[in-house]
């Protein structure tokens, strides 16, 4: 069975391929969709030089001895599924010393990745990850009003967050009733946990610290190996794949990515726990997408929990409260892996040049609408 100089296809499909000695895919150029499926007994399966696929999707490969994928280049995602038995092999070209990003900086100075499009290559990455099998907590809040961004978070997650990968959302809430039915890929779940209604967004927000906190204690140190925490308000529209994890990892607040320390929004009050000297800082990170470890975002979640109790005994609340406390745990806790505005742009703002893609973006909302106590 042979598909040859396939160019410009929005799908190739092969299915139920039976009893072929070899399959084999050739210079699939431009196709939104590849997918082999139902492939039964083909010694061996080789998809060679497919070049921008959006997807290349291999599922029920069953008894071939061999899966060879050769310089498959620019897809956002291969997703084996279901492919028993066989030995699989990438190939890809070699990576360059010389060539990479030019137009931004890819380290930092304490010499971890900063990650953009473009310095990784995510079937590289996600192959790396898939054999270790994680499985991936994202801790999220849906308090009062905001339970209507739950169905368009999720269904965009379903389709961009992790995918191919054991995930988890466990979603706080005081409205379990307005949790949506959506279908879920297999190994995904949802979990829904009680929360108390606020009278101040402040709380939420603030609150998000100790209720992770707790959630991680009697529950979700069981059942994963990395959690993220983020805002709800928000919808992917692109890859957020395994390039995004590490021990601790944060996200630039696309805000304040292109200036310096002088102009973050960090807590300048000496008298809050959340305290940052005016010549000190890296970056600016947005509480709104973060993760890492289980035990290292334990850590984090639970300082922070702590920090802001002492200030609420000294009648004090950060300036941008959990983000205010997160700001300075990363600043004496360094990020493994700083991610760039990518992950987590907004839809209030213009992407500029070096944004080649949005991963997830906040939605515009109308702050007094949808918060208990209005306003920003
Ligand atoms: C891009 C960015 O930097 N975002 C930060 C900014 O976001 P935002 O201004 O977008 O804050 P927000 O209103 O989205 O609140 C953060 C999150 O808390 C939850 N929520 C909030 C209020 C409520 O009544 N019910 C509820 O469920 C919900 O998951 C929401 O997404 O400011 C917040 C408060 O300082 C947080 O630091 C956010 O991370
Ligand atoms: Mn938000």
């Amino acid at each position: 069975m042979l598909l040859e100089d396939v160019v410009g296809a929005d799908l190739v499909l092969l299915e139920d391929v039976v009893g072929a000695d070899l399959v084999l895919l050739e210079d699939v150029v431009g196709a939104d969709l590849v997918l082999l499926e139902d492939v039964v007994g083909a010694d061996l399966v080789l998809l060679e030089d497919v070049v921008g696929a959006d997807l290349v999707l291999l599922e029920d490969v069953v008894g071939a001895d061999l899966v060879l994928l050769e310089d498959v280049v620019g897809a956002d995602l291969v997703l084996l599924e279901d492919v028993v038995g066989a030995e699989l092999i990438l190939k890809y070209d070699s990576p360059s010393v010389m060539q990479g990003r030019r137009d931004v900086n890819c380290v930092t100075n304490w010499n971890v990745p900063l990650v953009w499009e473009g310095t990784f290559d995510p079937i590289v990455v996600d192959s790396i990850y898939k054999k270790l099998n994680p499985r991936i907590a994202v801790i999220l809040f849906a308090v009062g009003k905001y339970t209507r961004f739950l169905k368009a978070f999720i269904e965009s997650g379903e389709k961009n967050f992790m995918v191919g990968f054991r995930v988890t959302y466990y979603i706080f809430t005081d409205h379990k009733e307005e949790v949506p039915k959506v279908a879920l890929a297999t190994g995904r779940n949802i979990t829904v946990l009680p929360v108390p209604s606020a009278t101040r967004w402040q709380d939420v927000v603030l609150g998000r610290m100790k209720w992770a906190t707790i959630a991680i204690d009697q529950q979700v140190r069981r059942e994963a190996d990395y959690v993220f925490m983020m805002d709800i308000d928000s919808i992917f529209y692109h890859r957020f794949g395994a390039e995004s994890l590490s021990r601790l990892s944060a996200v630039l607040h696309r805000a304040f990515y292109k200036t310096t320390r002088a102009h973050f929004p960090y807590e300048r009050r000496p008298q809050s726990q959340a305290y940052i000297p005016a010549d000190e800082g890296d970056y600016y990170y947005t509480a709104a997408v973060w993760g890492g470890y289980l035990e290292d975002m334990y850590k984090l979640v639970k300082h922070c929990h702590e920090q802001s109790e002492i200030d609420a005994k000294n009648k004090i609340e950060a300036v941008w409260q959990e983000e205010s406390h997160l700001n300075k745990y990363l600043l004496y806790n360094k990020p493994t892996k700083v991610l760039s505005a990518e992950y987590l742009w907004s839809a209030y703002d213009k992407v500029p040049e070096d944004i080649k893609v949005v991963r997830i973006s906040q939605l515009v909302k109308n702050y007094a609408e949808v918060r208990p106590n209005g306003g920003n």
